[in-house]
């Protein structure tokens, strides 16, 4: 198991991350998500012992040193797949794979180096050199690198940023199931929701240096504990409830999804139609509810300047309210 006791770190005086506090089980998949610069890409340096911090992080109670103390970073049960991708540009594909495996057993590193090319995906390219592959597939090398030696934790920075949309979700299907059947803790910071709702255990939102929300994302995504939380998941409203619900009289707002508000041509509560976004199997649309600028789903396109009726279910306000 992972842990982070009062863990503190900054490049210079001011810190990028403070007093950060969480465990990681075995076999778990956690998400780091946050918007660009909050840290994400530095807590995983700082796990895989990159730098000297404050407080400390434990592996199954054995501390994770820094430079300091531990002047090769790395440790045989962790894998760290950063941004770049750090390949053997004149070596194949399957050479890269099998880089760090040992020549002792020339069948069972075959054996694993194919196994692993089936898991990204990469087993027809296996003969290609490495200074030949796009973007993506050399992303999917790495990927497949990290896991050679079967780590007992991997951190993965953006996994998926280089790979086409097309072989994305399958991609992370197959890698996540993979994880979980070999009971690899992974941490995979992440800018992207599909990571941070589909596959993970637990979900970490970092902001102003700090854990802002700790949950699982079916948590995260049903109660979000504010708007920045809830907008890490897409179009989000922030709706006064007095708009919605006619007794309030307060000036409270509630978080609402554009799923969660629903057209119904009965409704008492209207609202303007402004536009209307395509959005695969449904429409964005957006509209005016007494002067606030909302979005809700639909099953097909409402013209502009279209007066609707919308309803949102009683037991959804009380449990935000
Ligand atoms: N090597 C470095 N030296 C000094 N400052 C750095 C260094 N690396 C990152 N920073 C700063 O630390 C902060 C956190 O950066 P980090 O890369 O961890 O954020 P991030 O959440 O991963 O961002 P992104 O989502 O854009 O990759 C930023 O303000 C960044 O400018």
């Amino acid at each position: 198991m992972l842990k982070l006791k009062n863990v503190t770190f900054g490049y210079a005086e001011e810190p990028v991350l403070n007093n950060i506090n969480f465990e990681v089980k075995q076999g778990e998949n956690v998400s780091v998500i946050g918007e660009s610069g909050c840290g994400k890409s530095t807590l995983l340096q700082i796990i895989y012992g990159l730098y000297d911090v404050q407080g400390e992080i434990l592996w199954d109670g054995e501390q994770i040193f820094g430079p300091a103390f531990n002047l090769v970073p790395g440790h045989a049960f962790m894998k760290y797949l950063a941004q770049d991708f750090d390949l053997m540009p004149p070596l194949t594909v399957a050479e890269n794979v099998g880089k760090y495996l040992s020549n002792m057993y020339p069948v069972k590193k075959k054996r694993r180096i194919n196994e692993l090319l089936e898991v990204v995906e990469m087993t027809e390219l296996k003969d290609i050199k490495a200074k030949n592959l796009s973007g993506g597939q050399q992303q999917r090398v790495a990927l497949a690198r990290a896991l050679a030696k079967k780590p007992e934790l991997i951190l993965l920075d953006e996994p998926f940023s280089h790979i086409d949309q097309f072989r994305k979700n399958n991609l992370r299907r197959k890698l996540f199931d993979y994880l979980k059947k070999e009971n690899i803790s992974c941490i995979v910071a992440t800018h992207d929701s599909t990571d941070a709702l589909s596959f993970a255990d637990k979900t970490i939102v970092l902001k102003n240096q700090k854990i802002y929300a700790e949950a699982s994302p079916q948590e995260l995504y049903e109660n979000p504990p504010n708007v920045y939380v809830a907008s890490l998941f897409g179009d989000v409203n922030e709706v006064l409830l007095k708009s919605i619900k006619p007794s309030e009289k307060s000036r409270k707002k509630i978080i609402l999804y554009p799923e969660e508000i629903k057209f119904s041509s009965k409704s008492e509560i209207k609202a303007k139609v402004k536009n209307a976004h395509f959005h695969g199997n449904n429409w964005l649309i957006e509209a005016d509810l007494n002067g606030q600028h909302i979005f809700f789903m639909h099953s097909s396109a409402l013209k502009p300047g279209r007066i609707v009726g919308l309803k949102i279910s009683k037991k959804l306000i009380a449990s935000r309210c």
